[in-house]
Order: C-alpha cells, then sequence, then structure tokens
C-alpha cells in the first residue's frame, strides 16, 4: 500500500485529529489560519481551537486577487498563474504559523483548504438553463500539500454542486455539529463580505437545519471605504453614522429578485458591487448623496435584509418553550465588529438575545475557518449524518484530498 495512503487510514481511525482550517473570504483581508483538534464526527463533534492567526494579504497580492475576482472578463493568464502560487503562498502562510506556534508539521493530521473563491454562479444568478450552479475556488490543494509535507483536503464546494447544491453557503454542516442545541432556537449570524445564517430550530431536526446568504455584509462598505477614506474598512462604522440613511436609495438597494428567492440561496460581489450601488443610485435619483448618507444607507441595506431573512424564516417543530420568533443569536465575522451593523440589526429584532460564537466556544472571527477544519474531519471519519432529501443542503461529506509525496 502507498504509505501515504496508509497514513491517511491511520488519520481516519485516530480518536482525535489535529487539522488546521484555511479561509481566505471575499473580503480579502487575510487568510485566516485555525488549528483545530476534532473528536467525533457528525452531530457528535468536538473541537477545541488551539490557535487561531489572520495572515493580512498585502496589498500587491489584493490587487493581483482582484484582477479576477468576481469579474465576467479576465485576463487567463492571470488566473492560470495565481491558482498555484495562493496554493504555494497559503501552504507557506502554514508554515509561518506553526514556528511562530512552535509546533511541528508532523504534529498535523491536515490541512482544509477553502482556496479563494474568485467566481460564484449559481443557476439564479447566471440564468443559463443548459448550465448547472457553479463556483471556482482557486489555490490548488497539491500546491498546500507538496508546500507543507501535509494531508490537505481542498475544493469543499464542488461536491456540493454535483449533490445539487449552489456551491455554498457549506456552514450549516458545521454550524449544525458543533452550535445546535436542544431547546435553544438559535440563529448563527455570520456578517463577512457577504452575510449569511444558519438555522438551528430548538429540537436539532438535522432535515430541517439550512444556512442561507442574506445579501451583502461588508463587502459594499468596504469598497466605499476604500473610495471616500483610502482604508480597507470603515473602522467601528463610524463614517456610516455620522451619515443619514437615503429611504429612496435604500428602497432601489433592495429591489433584486435574490432577496424575494426561496431558502436557502447564495449570492456574491458578481452581484452586490459597487457598479449595483450606482445602478441604485441613478434609479433613485441620488448620485450627490453625501459619502456618510451613503455609508449610513449602506450599513441599513445589509441590515434590514439580515433583519428581513430572519423574519421569513419558517417555524418548523417549535419546542414547547418557542418565544414566537425569539432566536438566541450568535454573531461572527469581521461585521461584529462594526456597532454601525449590529446596532442597526439589533434594534430591529428587540425579541432576539444577541452574542457572539465566542460564547460557544469559538472565537468569531475564526469560525468559517474552523467549518471547513469540521468539513475535512467529516470527509476523513464521518459522513452518515442525513440533512434529508432538500435542494442546497445535500447529504454528502466534501473534499478533494491531496498526498503531499
Ligand atoms: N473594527 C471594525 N469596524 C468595522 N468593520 C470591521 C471591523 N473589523 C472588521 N470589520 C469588517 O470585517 C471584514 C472582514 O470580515 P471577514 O474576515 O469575516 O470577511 P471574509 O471572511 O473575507 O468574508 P466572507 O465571509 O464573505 O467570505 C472587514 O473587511 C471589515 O469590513
Ligand atoms: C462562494 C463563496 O465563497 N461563498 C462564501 C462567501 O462568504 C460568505 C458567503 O459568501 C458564503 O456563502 C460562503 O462562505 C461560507 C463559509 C459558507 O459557505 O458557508
Amino acid at each position: 500500500m502507498n504509505p501515504q495512503i496508509q497514513k491517511l487510514h491511520q488519520i481516519a481511525g485516530k480518536p482525535e485529529r489535529r487539522i488546521i482550517g484555511l479561509m481566505s473570504g471575499t473580503s480579502l483581508d487575510g487568510l485566516d489560519v485555525a488549528l483545530c483538534r476534532i473528536a467525533g464526527s457528525g452531530p457528535a463533534t468536538a473541537v477545541t481551537l488551539e490557535r487561531f492567526a489572520t495572515v493580512p494579504y498585502t496589498d500587491d497580492l489584493k490587487n493581483d486577487i482582484r484582477t479576477i475576482f468576481a469579474k465576467s472578463e479576465i485576463d487567463f493568464e492571470e488566473l492560470c498563474l495565481l491558482n498555484p502560487y495562493i496554493g504555494r503562498l497559503h501552504g507557506q502562510m502554514v508554515l509561518d504559523c506553526l514556528r511562530e506556534w512552535g509546533i511541528s508539521p508532523v504534529d498535523v493530521d491536515a490541512i482544509a483548504s477553502h482556496g479563494q473563491t474568485v467566481y460564484h454562479a449559481p443557476k439564479s444568478q447566471h440564468q443559463r438553463d443548459k448550465f448547472p450552479n457553479a463556483t471556482l475556488q482557486i489555490g490548488d490543494g497539491d500546491h498546500v500539500a507538496v508546500t507543507t509535507g501535509i494531508i490537505a483536503l481542498s475544493d469543499f464546494r464542488q461536491k456540493h454542486v454535483a449533490a445539487g447544491g449552489e456551491g455554498a453557503p457549506l456552514a450549516v454542516y458545521g454550524d449544525y455539529f458543533m452550535f445546535s442545541k436542544a431547546g435553544e432556537n438559535r440563529i448563527l449570524l455570520n456578517m463577512g463580505g457577504i452575510a449569511n445564517f444558519t438555522y438551528l430550530p430548538a429540537d436539532e431536526d438535522a432535515t430541517v437545519v439550512f444556512t442561507t446568504d442574506t445579501g451583502p455584509g461588508n463587502t459594499l462598505l468596504d469598497a466605499y471605504a476604500r473610495k471616500f477614506l483610502n482604508k480597507p474598512y470603515d473602522e467601528n462604522g463610524a463614517l456610516a453614522a455620522s451619515g443619514t440613511v437615503d429611504a429612496d436609495l435604500l428602497a432601489a438597494l433592495k429591489s433584486n429578485p435574490f432577496f424575494d428567492a426561496p431558502f436557502p440561496k447564495t449570492t456574491g460581489p458578481e452581484v452586490f458591487n459597487p457598479a449595483y450601488v450606482e445602478t441604485a443610485k441613478i434609479r433613485s435619483q441620488t448620485t450627490h448623496i453625501a459619502p456618510a448618507d451613503l455609508m449610513a444607507t449602506l450599513v441599513q441595506f445589509s441590515a434590514d435584509t439580515i433583519v428581513e431573512a430572519v423574519g421569513r424564516l419558517p417555524h418548523p417543530n417549535p419546542s414547547p418553550d418557542f418565544r414566537g420568533g425569539a432566536y438566541a443569536v450568535y454573531m461572527s465575522g469581521g461585521g461584529m465588529h462594526n456597532p454601525a451593523l449590529t446596532g442597526a440589526i439589533q434594534r430591529q429584532l428587540p425579541n432576539c438575545t444577541f452574542g457572539r460564537t465566542d460564547e460557544l466556544g469559538i472565537n468569531g472571527d475564526a469560525k468559517e475557518a474552523v467549518l471547513f477544519a469540521v468539513l475535512a474531519n467529516e470527509c476523513l471519519t464521518g459522513g452518515d449524518t442525513s440533512f434529508g432529501d432538500r435542494q442546497g443542503v445535500p447529504s454528502v461529506t466534501m473534499g478533494k484530498i491531496s498526498l503531499p509525496g
């Protein structure tokens, strides 16, 4: 037997595995590196987050990625070059983190690498009959494995698409395994570039849970912070807090079929980008809106679309203590650090309690990276949870395996 297959077999049989989850999201702020200790699988998954770091992307790398990011027309050579380049870079970033943490690569069982999403095109968006849902992540797993000498699992989203999903959101699997709690109706709200939430009903029914994108989280805020402030984001929502919401522009921004489509659904910066905002400005005759008022309106747009999606949740199998729309909301992702955004959400959901996933043992900035470690763990050792026969939440394990030698 190939000794590496033997090693894979041995890792899959261990009672506990050390897996590094890697996530670099749509904000392009950096690579999240989460070193996890994971025991069990499925609903019995137990995760300890041992170390976490965000390795910032250089401006040079951000600019390189932006040349091909979320665009329908790109330089194909750039895409081809960035695929191995990002794989190697992510591998090197893992090695740098391990050195800093004083941990040897031989003490890590696997890396779970999300890669860099460069284009996301669910059918609802591309609307071309003969083509399926589609999504593309680069930073090939073979380069991660060979660079680090550690077995890598990667490209998680393709199996989801192959099995009938949109390739996202995948958070439902990790959220259900890690955060579902009998007796509490929970919402796990992640506010990254795009916002999404997972619905975890109090009866813990796996055939009911789902995650859905709700629309923009920080992506539009960041784009205009770059323009108005020459900064990567509007720190603590300061500019937004100094402005006033424009009702006409807000209505124009909300006028998109994505918001009326059923759950679960996905979107991305391919739809919600500055061109979308500029079109809405023209439609609402607000082209001369002041920067602070535009930021305030964009914050309200993100907040309202999150709140309105929560308001449309079904309430199946309510538990005896169901409080009619009162959920325990646990936030994660960079948007939880923006009080303008969290305030606008909390004001509109007075019956909900709000906390961060930190209270549940997982740092909210690390949650998505941890998710991929959990998905890799499931691919290696689990895979028998049935999420039912529903569109968007196929009962499959995900991740392709790259051997380092
Ligand atoms: N102090 C802060 N004030 C305002 N915004 C903040 C603050 N800290 C972080 N953010 C926001 O969080 C963003 C980073 O969030 P995160 O790392 O969750 O995004 P991501 O993982 O790239 O996104 P996605 O989940 O869509 O893939 C920043 O770009 C910024 O918009
Ligand atoms: C295609 C893609 O990379 N989507 C991301 C993105 O970031 C947030 C949102 O849009 C979500 O759908 C997804 O990531 C998380 C981790 C998910 O799949 O659950």
